[in-house]
């Protein structure tokens, strides 16, 4: 179990990039969604030991995160936004490579951890080829097999799957389902579907605070009756924008099917519906964006 508490993070600008953010993620697979600029990579690259908060405390099982930095990275797997950049070098022998600085020694032993790993991710067939030439695809399963080596008990995926095609993205999250059974997996990701699909648990961050978590589910179950559904002619999408809290617009067969967040029943032809983690997720950011209600705050 990672367990963070009251973590924040002040760059030297002064931006905010972690507010207060207290999270439990249990193991299996847990999504933190959140938009561009929400503090996923900073919360990610804090996880990693690759930056230190400002405050607050991190713990993985008995490893004191923050002070026994080199204990936690032992036991982590790391697969960062940018991976920067790509060698001419064959994905065995910097796989090979990455397992020496993990500390495999032996020949043999790294032998079978690499042999496996291509395997495992599917790039035993083109082991020998330079991972410059690798497809976007391909370069983000080399991620995850240089991220696996050492058998780590905590992953860590920064946005893994931007930029990737249907057929890429579907190969990798089905990897991904397979890793995640008996450790924990953290994927960070703007793609709600990456999310609805994969993980028993997630989080929303948003200005760089854990606005909801929960398991994917329970939330949509929570939301019922607060997501209402309306056709309307494109030109009345101004008037709806300002009249109800709009989450999400979508076309259908040329018509724009609009969902909007109201606790009570909005009338003027909107009928309930069953939000799916869409629904879900843009009502928190819609909610995130509400003016602060100075009066209830007084009250
Ligand atoms: N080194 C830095 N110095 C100053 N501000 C930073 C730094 N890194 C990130 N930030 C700011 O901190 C906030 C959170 O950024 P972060 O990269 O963690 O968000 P993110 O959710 O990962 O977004 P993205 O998906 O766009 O990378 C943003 O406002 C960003 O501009």
């Amino acid at each position: 179990m990672l367990e963070l508490r009251n973590v924040s993070h002040v760059y030297g600008n002064g931006t905010r990039a972690l507010d207060d953010v207290t999270l439990s993620v249990p193991t299996g697979m847990f999504g933190l969604l959140g938009p561009n600029g929400a503090g996923k990579s900073t919360l990610m690259r804090t996880v990693a030991t690759l930056q230190t908060p400002t405050s607050g405390s991190i713990t993985f099982g008995d490893i004191d995160v923050i002070a026994e930095p080199e204990r936690l990275r032992e036991t982590l797997g790391y697969l960062p936004q940018d991976f920067g950049v790509y060698p001419r070098v064959s994905a065995y022998d910097m796989l090979d490579h990455m397992a020496v600085l993990k500390g495999i020694a032996s020949a043999a032993d790294r032998k079978a951890t690499v042999e496996t790993l291509l395997n495992q991710v599917n790039l035993w067939n083109v082991r020998k080829k330079a991972i410059a030439g690798f497809s976007g695809g391909m370069r983000q399963r080399f991620g995850i097999a240089q991220a696996l080596i050492g058998n780590p008990r905590l992953i860590i995926v920064d946005e893994p799957t931007a930029g990737l095609d249907p057929e890429e993205r579907n190969r990798f999250l089905n990897l991904l389902a397979e890793i995640g059974e008996n450790v924990v997996v953290i994927l960070s990701t703007h793609i709600v579907e990456d999310v609805a699909d994969l993980c028993p648990r997630m989080a929303v961050l948003a200005g760089g605070k854990i606005r909801l978590e929960g398991a994917p589910l329970e939330l949509i179950e929570q939301a019922r009756g607060t997501v209402w559904a309306k056709a309307i002619a494109r030109d009345e999408l101004t008037d709806v924008r300002e009249r109800y809290e709009l989450i999400s617009t979508r076309l259908f067969a040329g018509r724009t099917i609009v969902h909007i967040l109201s606790e009570v029943d909005p009338g003027n032809g909107f009928e309930p519906v069953r939000g799916g983690l869409e629904d879900v997720y843009f009502a928190t950011l819609a909610r995130t964006r509400r003016p602060v209600d100075t009066a209830a705050l007084a009250a």
